[in-house]
Formats: C-alpha cells, structure tokens, sequence
C-alpha cells in the first residue's frame, strides 16, 4: 500500500494566523499584513519539513571501511522549533560514532540532524533521536551526540537569559559504557570550541 503523504496543512496555518492578527488588534487588511498569513504558512512548512521527511533515506549511503576510530562532525549549525512556545532554538551540534567496518557519507551526519530538528521539539529528545537512529542503522560500537543551544524561549521572553546556552549529550555503547572512550569524544568535540 502507498505510503500516506501528509504535509503541513498551509491553509489551517492561514486561518489561524489571521485570528491571531484579529486577537492581537491587527487589520489585516493592511497593505503590509495582506500577505502575513501565507507568509506564515509557509514558514511554518519549511521549519517543521522534518515532520513529513524519512530519516533512512539518509542512512544508505554506507561504504565499507576499515577504520576503528572516532569519526566526528563537529560545530554542525541547526534550528529546531521549541514545542512549548513555538520558538526557534539555535546552536549547534556534534556528532560521533566509533564504526564497525561501515561508515556513513559524512553529510549525512548534517542531514540527519535537520531532519530530525526540522520538528517540534524539546533539545533532550531531538538529542536522544540523533544518537537513536545512527546506533539503530549503522550498528556502531557507540554514538555520542551533544548538542549546545539558545532558546529564544528564554532569551526574548520569560526569564530573558540571553547568552545561556543549553548543553544536552546521548551517549550510546561505548561511549556510554567506557569512560576513556568518552573522554576521547568530549574532548574532541570540544577541541577549538571557546
Ligand atoms: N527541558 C526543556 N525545557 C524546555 C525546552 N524548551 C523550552 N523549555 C522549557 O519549557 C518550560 C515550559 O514551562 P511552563 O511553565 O509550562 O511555561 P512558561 O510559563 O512559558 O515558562 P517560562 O518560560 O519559565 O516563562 C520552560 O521552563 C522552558 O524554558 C527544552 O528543549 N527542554
Ligand atoms: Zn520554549
């Protein structure tokens, strides 16, 4: 049977972004408002495109390779959207495995990571998804993932903390297990990083 294909629904968006310009005292019938609520629409398609998106597809790409040490792609940018306030949080992330004799193409590392924070989310399970899919498919001795970011949640509301940094790891296998391994990863990730 085929797949279901889902996708934001754009005109929902639409509607709703008109009575939030309503609620708010807006007249959206303003030249510069007109077009806010399609804006919105599909502002909200390209943030949450993760939602609709497979992560295998980026997991078949594997070569075989004998190499036994930390592979680790470091300082990856991403955005993901907060599920409490709909915020953008923004930082970066690092991602490690230790293979066994298969590797993954390299950018699918970075591919992952937005499929994955291209949803609504809180930063420990997008971390906890990451380090999931890599253990579940590529069957590596460990994976560690951290990852560092800004919620604008708590940066341009609330608390106003500009500058906090929220620091979320999953380690897996050895990584978890082995505590010099898990130096090694730390340490690496953190190599050049202020
Ligand atoms: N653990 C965790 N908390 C998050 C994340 N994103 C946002 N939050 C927090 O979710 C919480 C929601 O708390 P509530 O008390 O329900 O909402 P609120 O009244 O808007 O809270 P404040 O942000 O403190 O004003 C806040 O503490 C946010 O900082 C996340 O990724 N992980
Ligand atoms: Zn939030």
């Amino acid at each position: 049977m085929a797949k279901k294909v889902q996708k934001v629904d754009q005109e929902r968006i639409r509607n709703a972004v008109r009575e939030i310009l309503l609620a708010v005292g807006e007249d959206v019938d303003r030249e510069g408002l007109q077009k806010t609520p399609d804006r919105v629409a599909r502002m909200y398609a390209e943030l949450l495109s993760g939602m609709y998106e497979d992560p295998n597809v980026h997991l078949r790409s594997v070569f075989t390779e004998e190499y036994d040490e930390i592979v680790l792609l470091r300082d990856i940018p991403f955005y993901s959207v907060c599920e409490h306030h709909l915020l953008p949080f923004i930082g970066k992330a690092h991602v490690a495995y230790l293979p066994t004799g298969k590797v993954l193409g390299v950018s699918k590392l970075a591919r992952i990571v937005d499929c994955y924070a291209h949803r609504l989310h809180t930063q420990e399970r997008l971390t906890g998804q990451i380090a999931d899919v890599l253990m579940r498919s590529l069957k590596p001795q460990g994976v560690a993932v951290v990852l560092q970011a800004s919620h604008s949640c708590m940066t341009i509301r609330g608390i106003k903390k500009p500058g906090s940094l929220m620091v979320t790891s999953a380690l897996r296998g050895i990584f978890k297990k082995d505590a010099r391994s898990r130096n090694e990863v730390l340490s690496l990730m953190h190599q050049g990083t202020a």
